[in-house]
């Protein structure tokens, strides 16, 4: 990618969107073309026309979506597949009609098969049915897939996707109840240190195992296979460890220093019991993570407690 590139970065306030843009600020890319959702409402085909049109990106980072954690996802299907079908569809055709040279297209682990072999293989997309709670995201999230890949077919496109496994990080999103696990955990366990609070509340039984990746290492790795890989085959980004959420519950009250209990509510999800992906694909292209789990928590609640509160505001 030429220094001076046209990148657009959708999303680009995001968990993952704002750590894109560090990592291309820091390497010298200056021409950053960048919208917040006000500026330009991704689901409004005209409007992404419009913009593409207008500024004639290079390269597209696509981290814009309709995100969030297991709640989330359970009680907002229709908006969770009709958002992210319709950012997918418009930034990828405009795309398309305006000649973009390269596009990475950000999918999740969470299309595989709920019971697929563990670890999960890329090709174990489509083998089997999905987990329920996150059923319309998953779909919306291999139509993306299947996006990339019948453009780059019929059109010859150079559209790329990754499958990046439950990552965490600065910025990312701590609302109770729309959040993934890890940021949730981390408020919950300060929360409750402030306030002196007896317990802090585990959803589910803590028994499902999950994967976790520095928000850093997945923006390393857009950069990377944005630079190296080509191709209609998805990548899964991932640390290639797993941890049972009743650790990782233990892990966060260390880090935090909450001297009071584990309460598991099983009123809530579990979800799938385990999603470990397979990451012999990426290391084969040359790319590792660098950032461990426990440094990575203690580096993201400080920056958690440097934002400050009232908690609300997060
Ligand atoms: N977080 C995770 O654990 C995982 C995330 N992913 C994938 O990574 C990508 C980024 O996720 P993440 O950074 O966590 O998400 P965030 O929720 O942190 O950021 C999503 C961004 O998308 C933008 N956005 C949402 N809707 C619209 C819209 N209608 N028009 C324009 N922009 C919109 C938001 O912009 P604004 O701030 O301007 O409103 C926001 O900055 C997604 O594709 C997600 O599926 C994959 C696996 C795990
Ligand atoms: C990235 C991935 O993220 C989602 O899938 P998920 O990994 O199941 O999501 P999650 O992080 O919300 O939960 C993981 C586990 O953790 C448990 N858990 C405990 N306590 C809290 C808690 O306080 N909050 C949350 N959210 N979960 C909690 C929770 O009960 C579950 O067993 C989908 O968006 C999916 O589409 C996707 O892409």
């Amino acid at each position: 990618m030429d220094r001076n590139a046209r990148i657009y970065v959708a999303g680009h306030r995001g968990l993952v969107g704002s750590a894109i843009v560090r990592k291309l600020t820091a390497e010298g890319y200056g021409n950053l073309l960048l919208r917040t959702s006000g500026e330009l409402d991704l689901r409004d085909q005209a409007a992404v026309a419009a913009f593409f049109a207008a500024e004639q990106p290079d390269y597209v980072f696509l981290a814009a979506a309709k995100v969030g954690g297991i709640v989330a996802n359970n009680t907002y299907p229709a908006e969770f597949i009709y958002d992210n079908l319709m950012i997918e569809a418009n930034v990828i055709h405009s795309s398309y009609r305006t000649g973009v040279s390269k596009l990475l297209f950000l999918g999740s682990t969470c299309i595989y098969p709920k019971m697929a072999s563990q670890p999960i293989r890329e090709e174990y997309l489509l083998t089997g049915p999905l987990e329920p709670t996150n059923e319309a995201y998953a779909i919306a999230k291999i139509a993306g897939i299947s996006l990339c890949r019948s453009y780059n077919r019929q059109y010859g496109t150079r559209f790329i996707a990754a499958m990046p496994t439950n990552l965490y990080g600065p910025n990312d999103n701590f609302d109770l109840e729309k959040s993934h696990v890890l940021p949730a955990l981390i408020r919950k366990f300060h929360e409750a240190k402030i306030a002196g609070a007896p317990t802090v509340t585990v959803w589910g039984t803590g028994a499902p195992l999950r994967e976790f990746i520095h928000v850093d290492d997945v923006a390393d790795a857009a950069l990377y296979l944005m630079r190296h890989h080509e191709g209609n085959d998805i990548v899964n980004i991932g640390s290639g460890e797993e941890i049972s959420i009743r650790d990782l519950a233990l892990l966060v009250k260390i880090v935090v220093g909450f001297e009071g209990e584990l309460v598991f509510d099983a009123s809530k999800p579990d979800g799938t019991p385990r999603k470990l992906s397979d990451v012999s694909r990426l290391h084969s292209l040359g790319w590792r993570h660098r950032i461990g789990l426990e440094d990575g928590v203690r580096e993201t609640y400080e920056w958690f407690v440097g934002q400050g509160f009232p908690a609300e505001t997060m």
